[in-house]
């Protein structure tokens, strides 16, 4: 999925964070310029400027190279390969619906899998692609591409499966699956079933040099503009220092507060990784995913370690239905992972400062998600709780908020 950097500085350091090449770092800044007062975000429950939300969000997806990026993940790729072409009793003589189907790929893939008909919907000016791609394959005649909003269009008939790969960042980043809940209760036959079928949300204790890192960076950006402003007034004559507070709020904002993106190792991970939540595809509403709180345990598996934060990722999974299950269940996983990572990675919410750790301390984390004001596409998480280590000493770790942007 695409993903938006939060750039509050035009800053060197900024344009070096560590996120994936596929980032947007320009359209980012020029897309929030154009946010208007009228984007007020479905996480109040208010309407989303349709024009706001274009220039945001969609626009990104719009590129073929952005595609591109999710077309080269193999894990991605593969599992929805296998779980279509394991479970062609699914697909055979059956209607699909894809929402948002980009390129066109999981359209052409149903139709090979023996669809009698699909239909492709896509926001953006990637249907033109998607259709001239499905015509060199040669299924012209199966699927049909429509350009426009899920919530807008209308088809035909009802369908007997949904594909969409609608996940973003920690699952829910994006809140396309909205737009999936909306296609479901609207167009999918009472029978009908989910690909994906189910999704799960995971959090656990981490070790990484990346937060101890990211202090350093803040560190450095904050003495960086306490030298400019020294030279800006012996050289221009002005006192700038009253931008000091605004500036590291930013900055704290940006280093220390944001989570960051990573493929870790699956030996930082220290401790057992912690459900905070599964969601079933088939019947979950925009409420359930609209605030998530949950209050979950992890044990340390590590000795003389350091907590330095928490990793958030997701799964999901491909089953079918309980009256009508998949011959192959498929799993696409954004685990740590030693071998190929995916283009989501793992959201790395830093602790600041790290807490030494050993095997056998208990954690209790509270964490609760919820989706910005400013933009509901991205999100805003709560993360606390405390560790009682062997010794029977406890250790408050403190509510941080983080926003994944
Ligand atoms: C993550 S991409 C997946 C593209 C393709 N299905 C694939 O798997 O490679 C999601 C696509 O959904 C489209 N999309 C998101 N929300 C949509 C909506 N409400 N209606 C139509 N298209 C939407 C985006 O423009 C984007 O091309």
């Amino acid at each position: 999925m695409l993903a938006y950097i939060n750039l509050p500085t035009l800053n060197i350091s900024s344009l070096f964070s560590p996120k994936p090449p596929h980032h947007l770092l320009l359209l980012r800044f020029l897309s929030t310029l154009t946010m208007g007062s009228s984007a007020a975000g479905r996480g109040g429950g208010a309407a989303v400027d349709k024009q706001v939300d274009f220039a945001n969000y969609f626009c990104t997806y719009g590129f073929l190279y952005h595609q591109k990026e999710m077309l080269s993940d193999k894990v991605r790729m593969d599992a929805y390969y296998n779980a279509i072409f394991q479970n062609k009793h699914h697909f055979q003589g059956k209607t699909v619906l894809d929402v948002g189907t980009g390129s066109g790929i999981l359209a052409i893939w149903s139709a090979q899998a023996g669809a009698r008909k699909v239909y492709a919907v896509e926001a953006t000016k990637m249907a033109d692609h998607a259709r001239e791609l499905v015509k060199a394959n040669g299924f012209s005649n199966v699927v049909e591409v429509i350009e426009g909003s899920m919530e807008d269009i209308n088809l035909p008939e009802k369908v007997d499966v949904i594909i969409s790969e609608w996940m973003g960042y920690f699952l829910l980043r994006e809140s396309m699956f909205d737009s999936v809940i909306f296609a479901r209760d609207h167009w999918l036959k009472p029978d009908g079933m989910m690909y994906p079928s189910h999704a799960r949300i995971w959090l656990a204790p981490m070790k990484t040099g990346l937060v101890e890192q990211k202090r350093r960076d803040y560190e450095g950006a904050m003495d960086d503009w306490y030298h400019f402003v020294d030279e800006t007034k012996s050289y221009y004559g002005v006192d700038m220092g009253v931008f000091t507070d605004p500036f590291k709020d930013e900055q704290r904002k940006y280093y220390l507060q944001t989570s960051m993106w990573n493929n870790l190792h699956p030996n930082q991970i220290i401790g057992t990784p912690a459900l905070v939540m599964e969601i079933d595809c088939l019947t979950a509403t925009v409420n359930d995913i609209i605030t998530i709180n949950a209050n979950i345990s992890s044990s340390v598996t590590t000795d003389n370690t350091w907590l330095c934060g928490f990793a958030g990722w997701f799964d999901v999974h491909f089953r079918g239905r309980n009256e009508n299950p998949a011959q192959k269940e498929i799993e696409l996983s954004t685990a740590p992972s030693e071998n190929c990572g995916t283009h989501w990675g793992q959201q790395v919410f830093p602790l600041h400062p790290a807490v030494h750790a050993g095997q056998g301390d208990a954690l209790k984390v509270a964490l609760s998600m919820r989706r910005s004001k400013e933009n509901h596409r991205l999100l805003e998480v709560d993360i606390g709780g405390d560790i009682k280590q062997t010794s029977g000493k406890q250790i408050s770790l403190p509510t941080k908020m983080y926003y994944i942007e």
